[in-house]
């Protein structure tokens, strides 16, 4: 039976993930973490990692980056694997990611589903094809509630964009105080948040006379939360300290 804790238990994807584990029978959940601890639910909830005396073999994360140095000090105090899912860290939190992955295994990904995990090889394939004549633009559409923007999605789709397309690159945010044509160098990334949209990604190859658009559009949290709990399994089997994300997943 593999024992996960649920990091930002109490939110959206908290819950989803708390459903799901209860109908896997490979899964129990042993605690979760959140702001507001309590004992009165179906596992106790703590308040910081630090209170956790047990043991587990995976942490799943969806809560926001302020939780990120209590759960790298919990792993690396326990050796406990973390799958971090949660969005919005700063560069410097990236690379403490880093250091601490060279001490416990950690598996990190913005995006949990199996279909932007594809989308992303899609896009590498397309940037090397036309990114040196098209203009890439990348729009992303997500609920009211969500706190970071662009999501952290849009920038793997960036990222990806960026490594294949072949030439240097400048990603520009908005175009609110732009004065100029568009450079060939930029890859312009949008935001748009309302109502309940769980999470749509578009990315546009605009060429001459030819537009190229692939879309991902998330239809429920169970995508993430699903994925999410594949890696705790994988992460379970893992030994070796390190960074690993889906790519090692979906093959
Ligand atoms: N990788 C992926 O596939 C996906 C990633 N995400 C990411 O997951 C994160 C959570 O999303 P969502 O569930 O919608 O957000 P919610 O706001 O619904 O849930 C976040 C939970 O984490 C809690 N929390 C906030 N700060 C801390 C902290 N320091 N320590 C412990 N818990 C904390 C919040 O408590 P309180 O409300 O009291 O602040 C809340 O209960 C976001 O970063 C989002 O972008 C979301 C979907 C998919
Ligand atoms: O906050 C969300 O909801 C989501 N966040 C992730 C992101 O920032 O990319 C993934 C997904 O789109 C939902």
């Amino acid at each position: 039976m593999l024992k996960i804790i649920i990091s930002g238990c109490n939110g959206h994807m908290g819950r989803v993930v708390e459903s799901l584990c209860a109908a896997d029978p490979q899964v129990e959940v042993v605690a979760g973490f959140d702001v507001l601890g309590s004992n009165d639910g179906n596992f106790p909830v703590y308040s910081s990692p630090a209170q956790f005396t047990g043991k587990a073999d995976a942490v799943i994360d969806f809560s926001s980056p302020a939780a990120l140095d209590g759960l790298l000090e919990f792993a690396q105090a326990t050796g406990t694997p973390l799958v971090l899912a949660t969005t919005g860290y700063t560069p410097e939190q990236v690379a403490q990611i880093g250091a601490a992955a060279q001490k416990v295994p950690i598996f990190r990904s913005a995006n949990m589903s199996l279909g932007i995990n594809v989308l992303l090889e899609l896009v590498k394939k397309a940037a090397s094809v036309l990114g040196d004549s098209y203009d890439i633009e990348i729009v992303e559409r997500h609920h009211r509630r969500k706190v970071d923007a662009p999501s952290g999605t849009a920038l793997m789709i960036a990222d990806a964009a960026a490594s294949s397309c072949g030439h240097e690159t400048e990603y520009v945010f908005e175009r609110h105080s732009v004065r100029q044509p568009r450079d060939k160098k930029e890859i312009g990334i949008s935001a748009v948040r309302g109502g309940t949209i769980v999470g749509e990604h578009e990315i546009i190859f605009a060429g001459h006379d030819e537009i190229m658009e692939i879309k991902h559009t998330a239809l429920s949290r169970e995508i993430f939360a699903q994925g999410a709990v594949e890696a705790a399994k994988f992460m379970a089997t893992v030994q070796a300290p390190g960074l690993y994300d889906m790519s090692q997943l979906v093959k």
